[in-house]
């Protein structure tokens, strides 16, 4: 995978698990074979939304084996989460991620520990010299540390690395990027800031929300790139409504609870300490589930 095929829409996939907390893999061969029913440009297995952090690696691998095979002759790129907070693991992943045949890792910076920038970046060198393409994912509010620009862009400017997952919740670090001279594409991995990143010159995104209505994420992304940034605000002012309930609890349980609702997973059970949607919750996507699906 180049940078060239980072652009575009990435859906980051759900784990479809049975009541009993086991892996569905006839779901999840069902709901991949649907995504693929929209021109999405790949997709990412063992991120956020495929609940990495109560998914071994081992179940990982299988998900991507899946995936795969559900693509068929599509043969869309499969990023798959590769990054931990332990450097080592985080090259044992992304070495053996590169045997089975991914399309490249996504490496979050790694959280918990709080290194400096000094060391993050010394990761990410790591993590870039194990032959697979590499996507940063700074994402502050989950990890506890936040790169600095030039962080940032040291680590863009590393071999091995293709790009960003830039889930920082606002557009500056994008701006800044912009600023130093950054050529490598920055895909937006805050749903709700979608349309002023590629305002800002994102190259797309990564986006739980567009499990669901993929399409009009897509006819926003289309838009976009046509210059008709009038037609696609008043196109993303209609999903924010929707993004924003889909981020009112965890995710992916609401997600999940949208997946199952339309019959593209039979279940939305999660793994704890992720839960169930509140029933509160439930009402106002089904509110907006009649809105977007009729309109
Ligand atoms: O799994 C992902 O990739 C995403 N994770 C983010 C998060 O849960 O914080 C949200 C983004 O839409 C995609």
């Amino acid at each position: 995978m180049n940078e060239q095929q980072l652009r575009g829409l990435f859906v980051p996939v759900v784990a479809p698990f049975l009541p009993d907390g086991e892996l569905d893999l006839d779901s999840y061969r069902h709901y991949v074979g649907s995504l693929l029913k929209e021109d999405i440009q790949g997709i990412v297995v063992h991120g956020t939304t495929g609940e990495s952090p109560a998914v071994s690696w081992e179940e990982a691998r299988l998900l991507f084996d899946v995936a795969r095979e559900a693509m068929g002759d599509a043969a869309l790129p499969i990023l798959i989460g590769t990054g931990t907070n332990d450097t080592r693991e985080t090259v044992r992943r992304t070495e053996d991620a590169r045997r089975f045949g991914a399309d490249g890792a996504l490496v979050v910076v790694p959280y918990y520990s709080r290194p400096t920038q000094a060391g993050i970046l010394e990761h990410f060198r790591h993590a870039a010299a194990a032959g697979l393409p590499v996507v940063v994912y700074e994402i502050p509010s989950r990890t506890g540390v936040r790169l600095t620009p030039e962080t940032a862009m040291s680590i863009l400017s590393l071999d091995g690395v293709i790009g960003m997952k830039d889930s920082t919740g606002d557009i500056r670090l994008l701006r800044e990027l912009n600023r130093l001279g950054n050529v490598k594409p920055v895909l937006c991995g805050d749903d709700s800031l979608l349309l002023p990143m590629l305002s800002e010159g994102s190259a797309g995104g990564i986006l739980a929300s567009a499990n669901a209505y993929t399409g009009r994420f897509l006819e926003v992304l289309s838009l976009m790139k046509e210059n008709r940034t009038e037609d696609a605000a008043a196109r993303f002012e209609e999903l924010l409504p929707y993004i924003r309930l889909v981020f009112r609890e965890s995710n992916p349980s609401p997600v999940k609870w949208l997946l199952a609702r339309e019959g593209r997973i039979a279940c939305d059970r999660t793994r704890l300490p992720l839960v169930g949607i509140s029933e509160g919750l439930k009402l106002e996507l089904e509110g907006y589930r009649s809105v977007l699906s009729g309109s």
